[in-house]
């Protein structure tokens, strides 16, 4: 059985720019991974066939599945007759708004890539991910990214200043589509891009912590009141910064000093029943 991890992603930024003719949104947001990750286990099959084992009740284990469609995807682009067992063992929660998917879906890119031998670049793997979903080509580099087009445009950037992040997830699901689809265009609020990449750049932990944005955070509070109130809560018990990840519904909180982590992971704890602190996990990946 070969591994491949597959690490959730936070967007530091997320700013919609205009809606496009195919109905898509074109945005600009910076993302960055961190250390929470599914492992994908994949297993060479002889009848050719592509088989999901994931153990959670939340992900479909069929073609809907993200990993499957890489699979199916990658067979059909470079016509390959074997077929695979993909194990998903689940630990980015779902439908959160931190690409579990779409990271499942890229690591089974690069574990395919090793397993049948095909020599692909890592830019060709995440062409092909664009074919899945929006987010799926920044999960195939991972590191730290500002992602444009409708997500699939990828400009590395170099590793954010050090610090926690501290996950939230309010028990929710939200949906990506449900909540472009409330979005009022003429009504944003836009985050200081430039200025995020200034701040990863030259490393300013405060002047990250200032530039943090989400054009999509209003319109899912509105959406789930709970989600707002997790984000006062985790400012009020002393976070840096906070904000909502992608479309929602985690909220992440900056915390420079441990010292402070374990108390504000705690004090969550009492009431949200998914909370993670974990680190970011910086510069890209390259392929091995
Ligand atoms: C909001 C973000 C931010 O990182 O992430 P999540 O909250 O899903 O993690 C992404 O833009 C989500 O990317 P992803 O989840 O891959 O989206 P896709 O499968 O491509 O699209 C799902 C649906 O979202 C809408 N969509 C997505 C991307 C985009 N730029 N404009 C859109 O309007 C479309 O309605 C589309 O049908
Ligand atoms: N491998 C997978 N892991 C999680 N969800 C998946 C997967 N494949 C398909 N899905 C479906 O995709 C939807 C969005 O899931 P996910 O990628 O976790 O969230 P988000 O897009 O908010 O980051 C879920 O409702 C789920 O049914």
């Amino acid at each position: 059985m070969l591994f491949v991890k597959a690490p959730a992603k936070i967007n530091l930024t997320l700013d919609v720019l205009h809606k496009r003719p195919d109905g898509y949104h074109e945005v600009e947001m910076i993302m960055t991974t961190v250390d929470l990750a599914d492992r994908i286990g994949l297993e060479r099959r002889d009848d050719g066939s592509i088989r999901i084992s994931a153990a959670d009740r939340f992900i479909p284990e069929d073609r809907r599945n993200l990993a499957y469609q890489a699979a199916e995807l990658v067979k059909h682009t470079y016509g390959i007759a074997e077929g695979v067992t993909i194990r998903i063992e689940k630990n980015i929660p779902v439908a959160a708004g931190l690409a579990g998917g779409s990271s499942d879906a890229a690591a089974t890119l690069k574990g395919l890539n090793k397993l049948w031998k095909l020599g692909r670049s890592i830019d060709e793997l995440a062409e092909l991910g664009a074919k899945i979903g929006s987010d799926v080509p920044f999960c195939v580099y991972g590191g730290t990214a500002l992602a444009t087009g409708r997500g699939e445009k990828i400009r590395h950037l170099p590793a954010p200043p050090n610090c926690w992040v501290i996950l939230a997830k309010p028990k929710i699901g939200v949906s990506t589509a449900d909540v472009y689809g409330n979005l009022k265009l003429d009504k944003l609020s836009h985050p200081p891009t430039e200025q995020m990449m200034e701040a990863i750049e030259t490393k300013d932990y405060r002047l990250l912590c200032n530039s943090m944005g989400n054009v999509l955070e209003t319109v899912t509070m509105d959406l789930y009141p709970e989600v707002r109130v997790l984000k006062e809560q985790m400012q009020r018990f002393g976070a840096d910064s906070v904000l909502m990840s992608g479309s929602g519904p985690t909220v992440f909180g900056l915390v420079e000093h441990e010292s402070r982590v374990h108390r504000i992971y705690n004090a969550l704890r009492g009431f949200c029943e998914e909370v993670y602190a974990v680190r970011m996990l910086g510069e890209r990946e390259t392929l091995d």
